[in-house]
C-alpha cells in the first residue's frame, strides 16, 4: 500500500469524521413532553444519533471506485454497516453495505472487464477501477488494503485482508462480517425473501453469520413488507443464544426474536406443559459406548417424522367428529333439546372456530337455551327447582365434553381407552410401549423435547394460532438437529415460505431426533419455492485444523464433501500421548503456553459431561482453574471452559484441547465420529489431542497424507 494512497484515505476520513460529527450536532435535542408529533420526532432523532455514533468510531470499511456505462466520471463509493447522506444535497456520502450496489463490493473478484447489479430501477452495469478495504478503528484509520486496482497486478490480494481479519483473536462473541462477506456468502444473503432456503455448510464456513445478516438484509430490502418482531431465530441452546446475540444490534436490527424451539413451544402452550429433565436422556445418548447405531428409528425420529404428525391430524379429524355425545340432552324432565339441533349448532353455526372456543360456544348457546326456557316458567317454585336442576345437568354435559387441552388430547389419542381411540392408539405410527408412556406423561401434563412439536401441532388446531406463531421470515439454525415435524408447524405459522435453514450434516450429533439428509426437511415444507446451497470454503480455523478434521468427515458416513481451507497456515495439530496420571499437570502447562501465545478463549472438550466433570475436579485439585460449562448455562463468559462436545457445537475457541481422543473414547462409529469433528472444528489457531491409550481410528483419515499431524 502507498503512503500516498492512506494519506489519501486519511484525509478522505478527517472529513468523513467531520460531516458525522456536523449531522450529530444536529440530533441532540432530546424531548419529554407528552406531544405525539414530537416524540415521533424525537425517536427519529435518537435513531438518527445511534446511526451516527457508530459511524463516528468505524464510519465505512470499504471503497469501490464505480464507473457506469455512459457516465464520463468514476465515482468513488464508500461503503459503510450504516449508510449516510449529505443533509443539504440528499446525495449519497455513504453507502450501506445492503443497498444493491453494495452488493458489488462483494461479488467483484477482480477478473470481471464489466460488471452489473441489480438496482430497482433495472439491471446497472459498468467498470469497476478500485477495490479497497478499509480499517477504521474508533475513528482512526490502521489498515488500508487494495484487493484490486485496475491495470495493477492483482495477484493474491483479494484474500488478505480476509486473512488479516481471520488472524485475529476472538472474544467470546460471534462479530460481524460485513468487511469480508465472501462472494458465495453474499449470494445467500441477498438470495430473494419467497423461498425456503437450505444451506448444508461445513463447520466454520459462517452459517450463523450468514444468517444473521440475511436477516439484517432482509429487512432493508423489504422493510415495507416485513417487520422485525415476525422475524424468528431457533438456535440450540441458551449458550448459543448468548454467544450470538451482539450480531444484530450491531448490525442496526433490533426486535428479532433469538430462542430455542423448546422455550418458544412451551410459551405457547402456555403453561400446559412441563418438559422432563432431558439430562439422564442426553447423559444416555452421548456415553461413551452406547450402541444408538442399532436403534434405527429412535422415539425422537418417529415423534418428528411427517408419518406421524399424518396420522395426528387423521385421528384428530377423528377425535373431532366424535366429539359430541350422541344424546338428546334433557334439562329437566321434559324439556329436551334435540341432539340434532345441538349437532347443528355445534358443526354448522360454530364450524368456522376451533374446537377449544366451539366447544365454549356451544355450552354458552345451550346456556341461553336454558335461560330461555326458564323464562317460560310461571311458577316461581316450579323455576327455581328447574333452574337448579338444569345448570347442574348443564355442568354434567360439559364435563362429559372430551378435553381440549393438547396434552389430554395427546394423551386421549395414544393410549385411548375406548374401543375406536384404542384402535387409532394402535395404528400410531409409534411402538406400544412408547406410545403408552407418552400418553401417561401426557396426562400428567409432562413432555419429552421431542413431543412438543405434536403438542404445539393439536395446540393449534384446537385454539388456533395466536399473534407470536404468525411470521414473515424464520431462520432454523444447527437445522439437522430439528425434526421434519418442527420444520412442518413453522411453515404452517406463515402464508408463503419464507426460511433460511442452514446446518451440517457431518455435525448431526443429534441424529436420533434430527434429520439424515436434507431431503427430510425439504418434504416437510412443502410447494413454494426451495433452494439449495452448499458452503464448503471454511473460514473459522487454519488449514491444518480444517485439514486434520477433513480426515474424521469420511467416518460421519454422510457422504459430505471435504471443507475447503482459506489458506491460513498455522501451527500443526499436535496428537500426544499423555498417560492420565500426568494429565493435569501437562494440561496446566499447555494453558500456559496457549495464554503467553495470546489465545484468549480457550476450551477442553472432552466426550461427556461427566467426564468435563471429573476433568474439571481433577484440574482444580492440581491448582487450574477452568469454568465448567453445562447445559443449565445461559451464557458463555470466554476464559478457560471445560464443556462436553455437544455443547461446544456453534462455539468457537482460540484454542482446544481434547483430553481424551483414545479409540475407546471416540470409537469407529458414525456417531462418534460426529462428535470428535464437532469437537476438533471448534479451534481457531491451535487444536491438541491426548490419548492415554491407543488413538481414536477416527483421524487415521483415508491413508493419503498421514503427516498432516504431529504425532509425538
Ligand atoms: N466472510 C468472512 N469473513 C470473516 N470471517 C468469517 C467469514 N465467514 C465466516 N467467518 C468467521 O468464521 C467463523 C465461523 O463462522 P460461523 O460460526 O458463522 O460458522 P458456522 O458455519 O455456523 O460454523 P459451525 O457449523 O462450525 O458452528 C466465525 O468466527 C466467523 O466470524
Amino acid at each position: 500500500m502507498t503512503q500516498e494512497a492512506f494519506q489519501e484515505e486519511r484525509r478522505r476520513l478527517e472529513e468523513a469524521s467531520a460531516e458525522i460529527k456536523r449531522q450529530l450536532g444536529g440530533v441532540q435535542e432530546r424531548y419529554y413532553g407528552d406531544d405525539f408529533l414530537e416524540q415521533v420526532l424525537d425517536a427519529r432523532r435518537a435513531e438518527a444519533r445511534e446511526r451516527l455514533q457508530l459511524l463516528e468510531s468505524e464510519p465505512y470499511f470499504g471503497r469501490l471506485d464505480w464507473q457506469e456505462s455512459g457516465a464520463a466520471q468514476t465515482v468513488p463509493l464508500y461503503i459503510g454497516k450504516r449508510g449516510l447522506s449529505r443533509t443539504e444535497t440528499e446525495e449519497p456520502y455513504i453507502i450501506d453495505w445492503r443497498a444493491p450496489v453494495a452488493s458489488l463490493f462483494y461479488t467483484f473478484t477482480g477478473g470481471e472487464a464489466r460488471v452489473s447489479y441489480e438496482a430497482p430501477e433495472g439491471t446497472l452495469t459498468g467498470e469497476v477501477h478500485l477495490k479497497r478495504n478499509l480499517l477504521v478503528r474508533g475513528g482512526a484509520l490502521e489498515r488500508v488494503v487494495d484487493s484490486y486496482a485496475r491495470g495493477g497486478d492483482n495477484l493474491g490480494l483479494s484474500d488478505e485482508f480476509l486473512l488479516y481479519r481471520l488472524g485475529e483473536r476472538k472474544d467470546n462473541r460471534l462479530r460481524d462480517i460485513v468487511s469480508t462477506i465472501q462472494a458465495e456468502q453474499d449470494r445467500i444473503i441477498r438470495a430473494p425473501r419467497e423461498q425456503a432456503l437450505l444451506i448444508q455448510g461445513a463447520a466454520g464456513s459462517g452459517k450463523t453469520t450468514v444468517a444473521l445478516h440475511r436477516l439484517a438484509f432482509l429487512l432493508y430490502q423489504y422493510q415495507d413488507q416485513i417487520r422485525a418482531e415476525r422475524m424468528i431465530i431457533f438456535a440450540p441452546n441458551a449458550m448459543f443464544l448468548d454467544y450470538i446475540s451482539g450480531v444484530l444490534p450491531e448490525l442496526g436490527v433490533g426486535d428479532v426474536r433469538q430462542t430455542t424451539f423448546a422455550d418458544w413451544a412451551l410459551e405457547r402452550l402456555g403453561g400446559e406443559v412441563r418438559l422432563l429433565d432431558e439430562r439422564e436422556e442426553t447423559r444416555r445418548w452421548f456415553a461413551v459406548g452406547a450402541d444408538i447405531e442399532a436403534q434405527t428409528e429412535p422415539p425422537g425420529r418417529l415423534k418428528g417424522a411427517l408419518a406421524f404428525r399424518d396420522w395426528l391430524d387423521e385421528t384428530l379429524r377423528r377425535y373431532e367428529a366424535d366429539f359430541l355425545p350422541q344424546l338428546d340432552w334433557e334439562a329437566w324432565d321434559g324439556q329436551v333439546l334435540p341432539h340434532a339441533t345441538i349437532r347443528a349448532w355445534f358443526e354448522t353455526e360454530y364450524r368456522n372456530y376451533p374446537l377449544a372456543p366451539r366447544k365454549e360456544r356451544l355450552l354458552a348457546r345451550m346456556n341461553r337455551w336454558l335461560e330461555m326456557a326458564l323464562g317460560e316458567i310461571g311458577d316461581p317454585k316450579r323455576r327455581k327447582a328447574s333452574a337448579k336442576t338444569g345448570r347442574q345437568r348443564l355442568r354434567a354435559y360439559g364435563k362429559k365434553l372430551p378435553a381440549t387441552s393438547a396434552p389430554l388430547v395427546y394423551a386421549a389419542l395414544l393410549g385411548g381407552k375406548d374401543a375406536s381411540a384404542a384402535d387409532a392408539a394402535a395404528a400410531a405410527p409409534l411402538p406400544e410401549q412408547l406410545a403408552r408412556r407418552t400418553a401417561s406423561d401426557a396426562a400428567k401434563g409432562r413432555a419429552q423435547r421431542e413431543d412438543l412439536a405434536a403438542l404445539l401441532w393439536i395446540h393449534t388446531a384446537y385454539h388456533g394460532r395466536d399473534a407470536a406463531a404468525r411470521f414473515d421470515h424464520v431462520v432454523i439454525d444447527e437445522a439437522q438437529d430439528s425434526s421434519p415435524f418442527e420444520a412442518a408447524l413453522l411453515r404452517g405459522c406463515m402464508h408463503e415460505p419464507s426460511f433460511t435453514i442452514l446446518g451440517d450434516l457431518a455435525q448431526g450429533i443429534h441424529d436420533y431426533r434430527g434429520i439424515r439428509r436434507w431431503e427430510e426437511l425439504g418434504a416437510a415444507l412443502g410447494e413454494g419455492g426451495q433452494g439449495y446451497h452448499e458452503l464448503r470454503q471454511s473460514y473459522r480455523s487454519t488449514l491444518e485444523i480444517i485439514e486434520f478434521a477433513n480426515r474424521i468427515l469420511p467416518f460421519t458416513a454422510t457422504g459430505l464433501a471435504p471443507a475447503q481451507p482459506v489458506f491460513r497456515s498455522g501451527e500443526p495439530v499436535e496428537v500426544r500421548p499423555v498417560a492420565a496420571a500426568e494429565r493435569a499437570a501437562w494440561i496446566a502447562e499447555w494453558l500456559l503456553a496457549s495464554a503467553a501465545g495470546g489465545m484468549r478463549t480457550v476450551a477442553l472438550i472432552a466426550r461427556t459431561a461427566e467426564r468435563c466433570e471429573a476433568l474439571h475436579r481433577e484440574l482444580a485439585a492440581a491448582g487450574v482453574e477452568t469454568r465448567l460449562l453445562s447445559e443449565e448455562q445461559s451464557a458463555y463468559a470466554g476464559g478457560v471452559s471445560v464443556v462436553p462436545a455437544q455443547l461446544a457445537k456453534g462455539l468457537e475457541f482460540d484454542a482446544v484441547l481434547l483430553p481424551d481422543a483414545d479409540a475407546v473414547s471416540y470409537a469407529r462409529t458414525p456417531r462418534d465420529a460426529k462428535l470428535l469433528y464437532v469437537a476438533c472444528t471448534r479451534a481457531l489457531h491451535r487444536l491438541t489431542l491426548l490419548h492415554d491409550g491407543p488413538v481414536t481410528a477416527l483421524i487415521g483419515g483415508t491413508g493419503e497424507g498421514e503427516d498432516a499431524f504431529a504425532e509425538r
